[in-house]
């Protein structure tokens, strides 16, 4: 039996905050273990689990509790009181079928084509831009995608600041170690965000408003859970938010993906010719680029990985960034190579970067197949629909801060159509 090493230090928040991606591998390299503990966020002892193994460890729920793990900040600004993230057992199972309902072949087909829809539409308004920062003209387009398809209505005049509300609150997780001065307009912006959704769940119920079926505004507001209760009209602001919110997340995503167009010219014509191409692609950006870090959990009872025993109660943290950066997992993991998806067994413990395990029993990702569609329709249009210069700037994509981004938001400017008229 192996026994458990530690990154030495009392506290070692602020060493992962600087570090930040490469924290973990750096400590696995230098511990020379796949599995290490490590004391963060006020001195609490944390097991750092990585690869397929440790993923299948971690979302099997009979050995790993996930309720009360998530930092108390980022439930309050990132997902809300009570929200389905916070849930376990039986109440959880029974609010992620709600979720999970949502996905229908005919609502993964709107999305599909509200992205297309609306990046079509925002052409013009693109090509009067002197330059596009395609970080930020995301947020604005898929709030729009987003609101829609949960069936919420939002005036225009409202847009660019539900926007930036729902950016705040996504940006809220980098708020993890130490003091945070983005908690107050955080919660501020969660505030705004759940009073104007509050106010359409009630006047849903009270047939003042009436959002389409199959929406998640009509759904969320007629729900029962499995006792007959209706949601609480707080709490399914809070989920329903829970629907569209991250959506506009995806922006993190399409301007990785326009930087890997920029830098590897040669997937914009494959974008065009090589079947499934747009899917091999969304899914390579979903796992070379950093977003979501790591994942918590505990453990409820004696568990072993990799020949280490850990007790029951033990704090553990899943690496996300280091999973989907395994060598056992993936040739070349800092290579980018959307072609490595042509034979990718659809494995739910490798790729990860939303999660993984069961979409219905675990809390793996419920927009993860919105996410897919979204990044395809849109690679699709910056690679076909318009073309753009790529002015100098700084696109380097910072790994020693979380979450990452591109460090100039993606610049792209004198934005054209591109139509053949022959
Ligand atoms: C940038 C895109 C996205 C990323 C990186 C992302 C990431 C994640 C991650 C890491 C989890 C937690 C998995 C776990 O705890 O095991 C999660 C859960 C969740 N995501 Fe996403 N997500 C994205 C997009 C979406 C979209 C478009 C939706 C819209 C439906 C969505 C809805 C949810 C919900 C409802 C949960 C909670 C599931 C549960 O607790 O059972 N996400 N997501």
């Amino acid at each position: 039996m192996a026994t458990l090493k530690r990154d030495k230090g009392l506290d070692n928040t602020l060493k992962v905050m600087r570090e930040g991606y490469l924290y973990t591998s750096n400590q696995r390299e230098r511990l020379g273990t796949n599995v290490f503990e490590t004391r963060a966020l006020g001195g609490k002892s944390f097991v750092v689990l990585n690869g397929k193994e440790a993923a299948e460890l971690f979302y099997d729920n009979d050995k790993i509790e996930r309720q009360g793990t998530l930092p108390k900040r980022v439930v309050n600004t990132l997902f809300g009181k009570g929200a389905i993230h916070t849930t376990t057992g039986k109440q959880h199972i029974d609010r992620k079928a709600l979720f999970m309902s949502l996905m229908t072949e005919g609502n993964l087909e709107y999305v599909r084509e509200l992205t297309r829809n609306f990046w079509m539409a925002n052409t013009e308004r693109m090509e009067q831009m002197d330059e596009v920062n395609v970080y930020r003209e995301s947020i604005i387009l898929l709030t729009r995608v987003g609101t829609r398809w949960a069936g919420v209505q939002a005036p225009e005049s409202e847009i660019e600041q539900i926007a930036t509300d729902m950016d705040i609150m996504i940006d809220s997780f980098k708020g993890l170690g130490g003091a945070f001065k983005g908690y107050r307009s955080s919660k501020a912006a969660r505030k705004r965000v759940e009073d104007w959704l509050e106010d359409q769940v009630i006047k849903t119920r009270k047939g003042e408003i009436h959002p389409p079926k199959g929406t998640a505004l009509y759904e969320f507001a007629r729900w029962t859970d499995y006792e007959g209760n209706q949601m609480d009209s707080r709490l399914c602001a809070i989920d329903l938010m829970n629907t569209f919110r991250p959506l506009i997340a995806i922006n993190r995503f399409i301007s990785y993906g326009v930087l890997a167009l920029h830098k590897h010219p040669e997937a914009v014509e494959k974008m065009k010719t090589v079947k499934d191409y747009p899917y091999m692609f969304s899914q390579e950006v979903r796992r070379f680029f950093p977003f979501v870090p790591f994942l918590p959990g505990k453990t409820k009872v004696e568990v072993e990985i990799d020949g280490v025993t850990l007790p029951a109660d033990q704090s553990l943290v899943i690496d996300i960034y280091g999973t989907t950066h395994d060598p056992k997992l993936w040739d070349n993991p800092n290579e980018f190579n959307p072609e490595r998806f042509l034979d990718w067994d659809g494995s739910p413990f490798d790729l990860i970067p939303q999660g993984g395990g069961d979409y219905w029993t675990n809390h793996r990702c419920a927009g993860e197949w919105i996410t897919v569609i979204i990044m395809e329709e849109s690679f699709k249009y910056f690679a076909n629909k318009i073309v753009y210069d790529v002015p100098e700037q700084d696109m380097d994509v910072n790994l020693n801060s979380i979450p990452g981004y591109v460090n100039s938001g993606m610049i792209i400017s004198n934005v054209r159509e591109n139509v053949d008229r022959s």
